[in-house]
Formats: structure tokens, sequence, C-alpha cells
């Protein structure tokens, strides 16, 4: 879908992309790294727009440097930055769109109802966007960018500014997008949390530079431990210390998780980290549960977040997840 090869891009005070080769198969790929790490560059470079000082790029088989109309006419594209003309309804813009990328009147008109339609906007659609939300005018956005059936879309943090349930529907939306339809997708975020459950591939970039291009299966592999989450009861008011005292007697290795990111909902210390040694640990745990009379809430493996994987000893301060907000990996 794009190849890119020792791209580069450099400003006058500042080098956005440094010599970046990546090779994005279809599917939904995220890029994703901190403010100013090339993010934008990359996709105005991608669509022809803004040229590279060196390397080269090809989209879908096409020549950026001089194939970028092409590539226009075949490529969605969601800008991250608000662009949208207060005293036009949604309908209205999006069918301009629609007509400025080629598509006759009616077909134009049947285009924008039905992808309106997908994108969740209903009767608000024939109201001006000066009066929407930041989630309404993210989605028509995502409607133009859609509306003449592109083969592949590219999206500029398209989940900013939105609350989380926001941001969970976008996530949502943007999936379907290529479950649905087929169409792939490149979408950045300074969020490395939720590219995880959303792309299938993840792309980090850091300072304009290629970090790591990996499938989001290697960045969250099994980590080799075992949540394990139980109910209280009345002879075990605290159910989650009397499991892990049996466990520990029956010699495995326990520990209390911290109350965050996929186990926040549970709060700290009530579910337990249990190492594993052979399948033998997991009739261990089912037995221990037994006996002690709990109720299992989960036990399931655990798996690594991919914000974990720029924590570990051999992320630099420089390319570590904390300045790309990893809190909200939740
Ligand atoms: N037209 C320009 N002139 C000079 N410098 C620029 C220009 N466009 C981008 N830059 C610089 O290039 C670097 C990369 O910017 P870019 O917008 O691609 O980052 P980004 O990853 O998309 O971040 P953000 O999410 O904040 O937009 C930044 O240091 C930025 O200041």
């Amino acid at each position: 879908m794009i190849a890119t090869e020792s791209l580069g891009k450099r400003f006058p005070r500042v080098t956005a992309l440094d010599r970046l080769s990546i090779d994005i198969a279809p599917g939904v790929t995220g890029l994703v790294g901190a403010n100013g790490a090339g993010k934008s560059t990359l996709i105005k470079i991608l669509l022809g727009l803004s040229p590279a000082t060196e390397g080269r790029a090809e989209v879908l088989g096409l020549d950026v440097a001089t194939e970028g109309a092409a590539i226009r006419e075949r490529v969605g594209y969601m800008p991250e930055h608000d662009c949208l003309p207060p005293d036009v309804s949604a309908t209205e813009f999006v069918v301009h769109m629609a007509r400025m990328s080629g598509l006759p009147l009616t077909a134009a008109r049947e285009r924008t109802a039905d992808t309106l339609r997908h994108v969740g906007l209903y009767e608000e659609r024939y109201r001006p966007m000066g009066g929407y939300s930041t989630g309404m005018k993210q989605r028509v956005k995502l409607a133009q960018a859609l509306v003449h059936d592109p083969r592949l879309v590219l999206l500029d943090e398209p989940t900013n500014g939105l609350d989380p349930v926001g941001r969970d529907e976008m996530l949502g939306l943007i999936r379907r997008i290529h479950t649905d339809f087929g169409i792939s997708v490149l979408v950045t975020s300074h969020l490395l949390g939720e590219l995880e459950r959303t792309c299938d591939h993840v792309v980090v970039i850091d300072g304009g530079k290629l970090l790591r291009s990996s499938a989001t299966s290697d960045f969250t592999q099994a980590t080799g431990s075992l949540a394990v989450e139980v109910t209280d009861t009345d002879a075990h008011p605290d159910g989650t210390a009397a499991l892990s005292a049996a466990l520990v007697a029956a010699g495995l290795t326990v520990q209390p998780a911290a109350g965050e990111g996929e186990f926040a909902a549970a709060g700290a210390g009530s579910v337990l980290l249990v190492d594993v040694a052979g399948d033998a640990t997991y009739d261990l745990v089912r037995d221990a549960v037994a006996a002690l009379g709990l109720g299992l809430v989960r036990m399931e493996p655990r798996r690594h977040r991919i914000a974990e994987v720029f924590r570990s000893p051999g992320a630099t301060p420089d390319n570590s997840a904390q300045k790309w907000g990893s809190s909200d990996a939740a």
C-alpha cells in the first residue's frame, strides 16, 4: 500500500523526517509518535502535497513525486486541524467534496447520505457545522475522506479532542472502515495505547526516525504471567489475600497487579499476577480457588501493552512512552 525508501524532509531549522524506510501492507496501520515526530509531514508527502527533500515513496504503486493527483483520486485524507466551513451543513459539504472527487451529482448525494449514516450523523447533517461538537466535526471529516470510496484513507489524529467515549466510538468506526468496506487505513496518534485495539500493525517514529515497525501482536505478546481476579466471600472477606497465600503455599510466584491500565476497573491489589510454570499452573489456580470457595472473575494470560515496550530497559529516555501520553493507554 505504502512504501518509503530513505525518505527525508528538511526544513531550514528542523529535520522533520530522517531517512525513513517503511513498508505498509493492506489493513489498519497505526503511525504513532509524539507531537512533532513527523507524522503530518509524512502524510503530506504521501499525498503528493509536499515534496520530500530526499529519498522516495510510493502509495498504491504510484510515485508521490510525480503522481500526486492520481494518488489523491484513490486515497482519502482526514486532516488533523479544524477545516470545516461553519455556515455549511454536513450534507452540503460532503456532497461538495464528493463532486470535487469526480462523482456525478446523483451519485455524490447518494454516497453522502450513506457515508454520513455510516459515521453516525443523522438529522444533524442538515444543520450548519458551526454548531457541531468536536465529535460531530471529526465524523464529518471522516465522512468526506470516505465519500469517494477510496482504496486507502490517511487519518491524521482522528481522536484528537474527543472524550474517552467519543474516542472509543471513533476507533470502532475506523476498524469498521476496513472490516466492512475493505478500505486500508493509516491512522496517526500520539497515544500508543489506543492503537493496540484498532490496528493490525504499528509504526513508531520519533524525531522523524523509524523506531519500530511491527505487527500489533508482536508488541503485545503474552508475558508469561496469568492475571487472576476472584470475589470475596463471608469466609474470606479478602479473597485475593487468601488466594495469594494458598498459591504461594502451593509453590507459585505471585504478586499483586498495580491497579492501573487494564486492571484499573478492578482496583489496586485485587488482581494477582501468577508466574506461569507450565500447564499445571492453571490447574493449581483453579483448584486453589475452588478449595477456598471463591468466585473466579477472570483467569487470563496477561499480554504486554504497547506502552510497556517503550518503558523497557532498552528504551532510552528520548524514546520512552512517557511523552506519548501513555497514561491514556487504558
Ligand atoms: N512548514 C514547516 N516549516 C518548518 N517546520 C515545519 C513545517 N512543518 C512541520 N515542521 C516541523 O517538522 C517537525 C514535524 O512536524 P509534524 O507536523 O510532521 O509532526 P507531527 O508528528 O504530525 O506532530 P503533531 O501531531 O504535533 O502535528 C516539527 O518539528 C515541526 O515543527
